[in-house]
């Protein structure tokens, strides 16, 4: 059995792509990682919410993709306010790419995090990153027979999550853990996650609720740095997730439709 089951058949594929996915040559080592809670405290102090932008050329939820170079975007998402950037590399459903995450982090100098679906350690050497994303819910939790454990939990796709993230901080990365529920946040905090992103995307269905954050922001430890992630589609909405207790907004697109200064100007100042 395959917990993969239980997701959309989008998310399937992607998963089972990222499996395939061959990691980077030679060992990473970070040794100028830019830092993510530094700039979302430095955001704050000149009155701006802290919005991560997101360079995302497409997605399985959007139509189309953009055909704008990420660099430029990613510089007037920065000259609009953006206290970091996320670029994805996920290269088959994302149109993502390694070489985008390194332009983009060559050109600005804000944190840019790497957005993927990491299964396994090798892959975190496939670029250096300031923040990579790990997803809760595709990597283990380290119990020992996860097959037996309830029934219906089953394997996950990816390596357990804490190795996962010892791994990146051992080569310099921080790491931003995406949760969905309660029980997963208990997982990334028991993995030691010190960021926590709550993702209002049911990757079972696709489908976003801006309840999820509210629902779930409370199990999230006061100093851990939290954010909301998906479905931040109007300035309403980010006053929503800040009073939720979101310290730091995860926006795409929103932001890449249209001018993602203007988009990103609107959202830091919601
Ligand atoms: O475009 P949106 O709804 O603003 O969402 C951005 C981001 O949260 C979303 O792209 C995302 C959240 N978690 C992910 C994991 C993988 C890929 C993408 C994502």
């Amino acid at each position: 059995m395959d917990s993969t089951n239980e997701m959309a058949p989008a998310v399937r594929s992607i998963l089972d792509a990222a499996r395939e996915r061959p990691g980077g040559g030679s060992r990473v080592a970070v040794d100028d990682a830019r830092d993510l809670p530094a700039a979302f405290a430095a955001a704050e102090a000149d009155g701006r919410i802290p919005v991560v932008a997101e360079v995302k050329p497409t997605s399985p939820t959007t139509t189309g993709e953009s055909d704008h170079d990420p660099v430029e975007l990613a510089e007037e998402m920065v000259a609009g306010g953006a206290a970091a950037l996320s670029v994805l590399t996920e290269p088959e459903h994302f149109g993502g790419s390694v070489e985008n995450y390194e332009r983009v982090r060559a050109a600005v100098d804000v944190p840019v995090l790497r957005k993927d679906f990491l299964v396994k350690e090798s892959q975190l050497d496939a670029v250096e990153a300031d923040v990579v994303l790990l997803i809760a819910r595709f990597l283990g939790d380290g119990r020992e027979s996860k097959d037996s454990r309830a029934n219906q939990v089953a394997e996950p796709p990816g390596d357990d999550l804490e190795p996962m993230i010892e791994a990146a901080r051992e080569r310099g990365m921080q790491v931003l853990v995406e949760v969905h529920t309660e029980a997963e946040v208990e997982q990334a905090v028991d993995a030691g996650a010190e960021i926590i992103g709550v993702n209002n995307r049911d990757l079972a269905a696709l489908e976003v609720d801006l309840g999820t954050f509210e629902e779930v922001a409370p199990a999230v430890p006061e100093e851990a740095t939290l954010l909301a992630e998906s479905g931040i589609s109007t300035p309403a909405n980010a006053r929503r997730m800040r009073e939720a207790g979101a310290d730091g907004l995860l926006i795409g697109t929103a932001i890449m439709d249209g001018d993602p200064r203007e988009n990103t100007t609107r959202f830091i100042n919601a």
